[in-house]
């Protein structure tokens, strides 16, 4: 096994042991290679799982529940009023303030309503996924588009700024556009390093120099255009905050997991 897989399997490993529940009912599970070991250190805590139902964020996710002998419920299967106890879930970044960007697997719009759903949302990932602002390594943001927007959304885009959005491809460029779990298109929009609200206390506001977008209003100003499902940045309340707003939970994590390239895991708490 890689270094970068090692890391992986000691974040989901840790973050398991310090936040699976007793007597766990509901848990979600997210997408991506990571969550791979989150599923295999809940298996291996040899804990009874009868009375748990798994929330999958999409195909793999239920498929990977399902293979590890966890009963799946879809989220709209939930009865009515279910919080879920936590979920777990990937990351592609994750910055100072556990602001996240997610999507790079195909999956965002049912992994944020899962971790909305849930009392805690706990991200596990390895170390280059650690940054102090989004877009530093990983250079794009994922959007979830109706297809029949797809190309006004990219002409949005750039109007805000992104530079080159391109539709994503499936792997295979002959079977044409990549679709999501609900058959839409996925945007990659690439833009520069995000402002994260440490840097704004000097007053700065929304667009600092050189067009570098701050978080939260650069997730609003893209989910609002029209034709976009859902954006690929978790941001704003994490868990106890939205629950204390009369909420369920948050977008953003109230804790983030990475594995660290020495073999030991770097720990990031929400500031509430
Ligand atoms: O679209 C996929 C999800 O947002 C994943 O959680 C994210 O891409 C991280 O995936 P991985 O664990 O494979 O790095």
């Amino acid at each position: 096994m890689s270094s970068v897989e090692e890391a992986k399997r000691a974040a989901a490993t840790t973050a398991v042991a310090n936040h699976y529940p007793k007597n766990a009912q509901w848990v979600g599970i997210g997408s991506g290679t990571t969550i791979v070991y989150v599923v295999e250190a809940i298996k291996a805590l040899g804990v009874d799982t009868s009375a748990t139902r798994y929330v999958p964020t999409g195909y793999q996710s239920r498929q990977l529940i399902v293979n590890a002998g966890l009963t799946a419920v879809e989220f709209d299967a939930i009865p009515r009023g279910t919080v879920l106890d936590v979920a777990f879930d990937g990351a592609d970044e994750v910055d100072d303030e556990l602001n996240c960007i997610k999507g790079g697997g195909a999956c965002l719009f049912q992994e944020k309503l899962v971790a909305m759903q849930a009392k805690e949302f706990i991200c596990v990932a390895d170390s280059r996924k650690l940054q102090s602002r989004l877009l530093t390594n990983w250079k794009y943001i994922p959007i979830e588009v109706a297809p029949i927007a797809a190309f006004r959304v990219l002409r949005k885009l750039t109007e805000l700024g992104s530079i080159n959005p391109t539709i994503r491809s499936n792997s295979n460029p002959k079977e044409g556009n990549l679709k999501t779990d609900q058959d839409f298109f996925l945007i990659d929009a690439p833009f520069p390093p995000m402002l994260i609200q440490a840097d704004l206390d000097g007053g700065l506001n929304g667009t600092g120099t050189g067009g570098v977008w701050e978080v939260a209003r650069l997730a609003r100003e893209i989910k609002q255009i029209a034709g976009v499902l859902e954006v690929g940045i978790f941001y704003g309340q994490t868990g106890p905050q939205a629950t204390a707003a009369g909420g369920v939970g948050g977008q953003r994590p109230v804790a983030a997991y990475f594995g660290m390239p020495d073999g030991s895991v770097s720990v990031r708490n929400a500031i509430q």
